[in-house]
């Protein structure tokens, strides 16, 4: 197949997606200057059901109808959070990732309107994030603090905020960063105090698999070093099986040495237990060192763990 001359680009149409798409259609434009794109935003599951997540039928809140615009061939591209982008199974049948773009900040950050940093927060500050990966975290660390459930995308968290239905909220450095709106983070928690979910920070370019062209034309867009993360880190996840319900952190990093290593935890829902691995690749692929720090937390009662969390 030859390469296209219009690509029709997919993707959620949240604020934060559509930027996205924007950093994709940029490089794009320097890489090949001919080539025109176009946008095709699509509403989500995840954007309509702003209720519990876990009563969603299946996973893929945030990518189903992504995945299906991609299919019916309404779309040639589509842009996902790999954090969003089911790890437990293999993509949809008829897609591949074509490139993972150079990742960006992985961390965590505390928006608190008067400016406090988390271990200044007083007893009873309530924490709007439905996530369990952020409230098993915080649970364990600083019991004091209260989580209340809060969704809808990082715009409409803000103004949640603003209109006083939390005290304060954890969002990624990265999509805050990308909706530029980084002026609200009052603290950047580090990996330890808060350790990332799978994939954050990267994005993900997918096409249907026929599409040799366009795969050889988006791959340019790809970066070595997040792939290798991207990669050990969805393994971690589809040989662990967890569910939605499941608090599952962890990241890969490769260092100056090109060494890739793969940090990852498990945790009950109230943090109180929390299974640690970290081990690096040496002679491994990163798939198989993926597979491995499952293994590891396998060992040490990683299933008993998340089958006990009600999903
Ligand atoms: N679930 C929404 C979502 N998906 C990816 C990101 C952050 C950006 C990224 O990690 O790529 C966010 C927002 C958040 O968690 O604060």
């Amino acid at each position: 197949m030859s390469a296209p001359e219009l690509i029709r680009i997919v993707s959620r149409d949240s604020p934060m997606a559509l930027a996205q798409v924007e950093r994709v259609r940029a490089e794009l434009a320097v890489l090949h200057p001919g080539v025109r794109t176009e946008v095709v935003p699509v509403k989500t599951t995840g954007d309509k059901w702003l209720g519990d997540l876990s009563q969603v039928e299946g996973k893929g809140a945030f990518t189903k109808e992504v995945d299906a615009a991609l299919l019916a061939g309404e779309a040639d591209l589509a842009v996902h959070c790999v954090k969003d982008v089911p790890a437990d199974r293999p993509l949809p049948a008829g897609t591949v990732f074509a490139a993972f773009l150079k990742r960006d900040d992985i961390r965590d950050a505390l928006v608190h309107p008067g400016g406090l940093t988390l271990d200044e927060l007083p007893a009873g500050t309530r924490i709007g994030t439905s996530s369990v990966r952020r409230i098993a975290q915080l649970a364990a660390t600083h019991p004091h603090l209260e989580c209340v459930p809060f969704r809808g995308n990082a715009n409409r968290r803000l103004e949640k905020l603003a209109a006083g239905e939390a005290d304060a909220l954890l969002l990624a450095v990265s999509g805050l960063e990308r909706i530029g709106r980084s002026d609200v983070i009052s603290e950047v928690l580090s990996t330890e105090t808060m350790m990332p979910p799978i994939g954050a920070g990267i994005l993900a370019l997918q096409c249907r698999e026929g599409d040799t062209g366009l795969i050889d034309l988006v791959s340019g867009l790809g970066d070595p070093d997040t792939h290798r993360e991207a990669t050990a880190e969805r393994m971690f996840l589809h040989v662990l099986q967890g569910h939605c319900n499941s608090p599952i952190a962890g990241y890969a990093r490769v260092d100056r040495g090109g060494e890739l290593s793969l940090r990852a935890c498990v945790f009950t829902a109230d943090g109180k237990t929390r299974l640690n691995a970290h081990e690096w690749a040496g002679r491994l692929d990163p798939a198989t060192l993926g597979t491995s720090v499952a293994v590891a937390l396998l060992r040490q009662g990683a299933r008993e763990i998340i089958d006990g969390i009600p999903h």
